[in-house]
Parts: C-alpha cells; structure tokens; sequence
C-alpha cells in the first residue's frame, strides 16, 4: 500500500489515507516495463519518418526556414528517444504553453514525494501513466520549438490510415444508421432500447481500433460491425448498459413534467471508426430522444497516437462528405449542420495533463464544474479507465465507485476494451477464472466493459 500525496490529492488525503501502488516500468518483464521498453521508441521512431516524409512539404511552405525546423524537431525527439532509452531523469518543459507550468509543478511534486530507495523521476523509475503522458507532452513541446512547423501532427497519416482501412465497417454503420433514422418514430419501447444496446455495443468495440498499442499496425474493422455483435457478448466482463437505458429512457419520459433537458458528454477517445461510432451514437442519441444535448471532449494536442482533436473531426467529415456513397455522405453534412448549431465540441488541457481524474476537482476546477451539468458521462476507452481509477493496482472485486477516489460529477460509464492490467468492479472469482483460460485477458483488447457509477 501507498501512502496518499498530500499535495497532490488535497483534502482527498484526508478520506483516503491508503491506497494501492501505482502501476511502474520500474519491473524487468511487467507490462509497463515492456511497453516503455519496446512500444514507446518505435512510436518515437514513426515521428520522426513523418516529419522526414514531409521535407519538402515543409520547404514549399515555409522555404529554407521550414527546413531547418524539420531537422530541429528531429534532433529533438531523437534526444528525447535517447533520453527515454538511457533512463535519464525527466526534464522541466521549456516551451510557453499554457499547461508548461502546471507540469512542471507535478514534476516538482514527484520530487517531494521521493525517498532514499526511489531516487529519480525518470523513464523506468515513475508511475507508468505519468512517463507515457510526459512523453507525448515532450512530443509536442518539439514541435512548439520548432515554428513554423508547430502545427504538425506527427500522427495524423497514422489516424487517416485508419479512416481508410475501415471504409467498408464505416459505410455499413452510416447506411444502418440513416435507415434507422427514418424508423426511429415508430419504435416501440424494446425496439427502441434493441437499437440502443446495439449501437452502444458498437461503440465499445470500436475502441479495439487505438494506434499506441500497435504501433506498426492498423486495426481495421474491415468485417461487418453489426454482425458479430452476438459473437463479442461473451467478452463484455461488466455490462450496466441496463442502468444507462433506464437512466435515459425515465428522463425522456418525465421531460415534459419535469426535466427541460438530457445533457449527454463523450470523453472521446480514438479518431478514425472508434470517432465514427461515437457520432454515430451521439445521432441516434438525439434523433431518439434520448438526450437533447451533446458535448464532446477531445484533446488539444497530438495524444497516444490516435486521439482525436479537432482537426481530426472536420477531417473525418470532409472525408464522409466527399464521400460516394449517399449514405456516408449524408452522415457527413448532417454532423457538420450539428457540430455548428447543436453539438458542443470542447478541448480541456486537463485531459492532456498525466493528472488522475480524482484530482480534477482541484486542478481544473472549471471542467469540474461543466461535467457537473452532465446527466451521463461516457469515458472512452482505456487511457480514460486508467486515470479514472489512479492506474494503480486495485483487486479485481473493488468497487468501481471506491476505485473512483472521490471522483463523482455526474453518473458516468467507462465503455472501454480491456488493454492494461487494471480493473476494478468484477464478481468474486470472475477475473481468476478467465486468467485461468486467456492469461493475457487484460492487454489484447478482446475484453470489454459498460461500468456505471452514479444514481439512478
Ligand atoms: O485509451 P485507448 O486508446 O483505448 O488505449 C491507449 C493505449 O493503447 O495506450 C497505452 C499504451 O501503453 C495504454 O493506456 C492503452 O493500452
Ligand atoms: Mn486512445
């Protein structure tokens, strides 16, 4: 057990004195130890090829000028792979950002927080949630340093790859989609809440897609998405899906007596299909009735490979647009009319902080408070999962609610394809058992979950 940091958690010291460690490389073979080890040069070696491909791109633009800063962000990332790969002590950022402050402050903190057995803050030696975020803010800050080519996301051709290869699974879910839509009025009840189960399944294995995980390869979804959901519902460990439905569907009922609105927010994860999926369910959400307001949360600087930012959006509905096939480009024109007149897109620099979620409520004490307007919070994905429940080693039969650390806002959900070796909320004997059959159950992706915390 681990004493809590005081100056890191606050008042929430207070109610929770212990917790379990945190996840670290610092073990030869563990997993943190292998991905930092083998995952993260590769991902650092892709980047530089890109701004390598994109030389003379460069040079049309800017001239000599863009050439020289294309050579200065590669001597800057391959410092920061040598760093990484000679375990050297993590440096203070030095570009101007409006986050540059506040970690180098959680830098400082870590420092307090050493004693005589852990004696640096460095690439094998620290909280793995903390190294991996460092080293994609480091990323950034390379590119911040090398204007005029700051702008560049060293991931972007990776994301669009994606987009591509999936072309098939995107066009069946935009053309299943629209027909649905013309349906939607005469649902019943249980029809409504089949299409509703169906489409949250859909979006959960759409996080199997993430691009940090295999670096070299893209997943794809090339099969039909709706036609294997059957097959996958053994593979759902924890499903509240129950608890989401009935959460919404009693709001909508009750809207016209008391509830003016249903205030869905998407914590959003990948870009390419997992992003597909998500607009996908925001459609339905809202031409259902379900909810009457949409925010989506996306990240502001290049993130674990494949994250979406905003650009990455309007990429995506450029593409659909333009797109041949009616289906994909109705969608394409429907979610850009939404995303000008009623869904909310917004970018917190929390969300690229290394800061667990238990702390939001002091670090970023104004998207604290916009998540509190919230009536269901949907936390995409395994990254969101890790810093929801403080990366740490938890038991498997924890209570999702106690792993939260305090951390309660609105109702939430992590919808999430199992990738690392934490969770929390399963049944007595339940992670045991699958050991024993799929001892890799954790990291592969196979597994998911639809974990709800929150009142009904
Ligand atoms: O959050 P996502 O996209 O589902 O997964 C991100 C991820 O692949 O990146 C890290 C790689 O070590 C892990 O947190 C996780 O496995
Ligand atoms: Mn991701």
């Amino acid at each position: 057990m681990e004493e809590e940091e005081g100056a890191e958690a606050g008042p929430l010291a207070v109610v929770m004195d212990v917790l379990p460690p945190r996840m670290t490389p610092k073990e030869e073979g563990s997993l943190p130890y292998l991905r930092i080890k083998d995952q993260t040069p590769t991902i650092l070696t892709k980047a530089i090829d890109a701004l390598h491909r994109h030389k003379s791109e460069f040079f049309e633009k800017h001239g000599e000028v863009g050439t020289e800063a294309e050579k200065k962000a590669i001597s800057l990332l391959s410092k920061l792979r040598n760093e990484l790969q000679t375990d050297k002590p993590f440096l203070p950022l030095t570009d101007n950002c409006l986050d540059a402050d506040i970690w180098n402050k959680y830098l400082e903190y870590h420092h307090t927080l050493l004693n005589e057995n852990n004696k640096k803050i460095s690439w094998f030696q620290s909280p793995w949630l903390y190294v991996e975020c460092y080293m994609y803010r480091r990323i950034h800050e390379a590119l911040v340093l090398s204007s005029p080519i700051s702008y560049f996301d060293v991931f972007k051709e990776s994301k669009e790859r994606n987009f591509f290869e999936s072309q098939e699974a995107i066009k069946t879910l935009c053309s299943y989609l629209q027909d649905l839509k013309k349906r939607i009025e005469n649902l019943d009840e249980k029809q409504l809440k089949d299409e509703f189960l169906k489409l949250f399944q859909i979006v959960l294995w759409g996080n199997k897609c993430d691009l940090a995980l295999s670096p070299n390869q893209s997943i794809p979804q090339t099969s039909s998405p709706l036609a294997v959901l059957e097959d996958l519902k053994p593979y759902i460990l924890v499903n509240n899906l129950d608890y989401l439905w009935s959460l919404l569907i009693s709001r909508k009922k009750m809207r016209q007596e008391t509830f003016s609105i249903t205030r869905v927010d998407f914590i959003m994860d990948n870009a390419g299909f997992e992003l597909v999926t998500d607009l996908v369910m925001a459609d339905f959400l809202l031409a259902s009735k379900l909810a009457t307001e949409i925010h989506f949360h996306g990240k502001s600087i290049p993130w674990f490979v494949s994250d979406t930012n905003k650009n990455d959006i309007y990429w995506l509905i450029e593409q659909l647009k333009a797109a041949n096939t009616k289906c994909m480009s109705e969608c394409g024109i429907n979610w850009e009319y939404y995303l000008k007149h009623s869904w909310i897109y917004q970018d917190h620099m929390f969300w690229t902080l290394p800061h667990e979620y238990c702390t939001m409520s002091q670090v970023a004490t104004d998207l604290y408070a916009e998540l509190e307007k919230s009536n269901l919070i949907l936390f995409k994905g395994d990254l969101n999962y890790r810093k929801l429940v403080g990366d740490r080693k938890w038991d498997f039969t924890v209570p999702f609610h106690q792993a939260l650390n305090g951390f309660h806002p609105a109702p939430l959900c992590s919808i999430r394809t199992l990738k690392t070796e934490v969770q929390v909320g399963l049944a007595p004997g339940q992670g045991e058992e699958i050991t024993d059959t799929d001892p890799q159950w954790m990291t592969t992706g196979k597994y998911g979950i639809f974990q709800f915390d929150g009142a009904l």
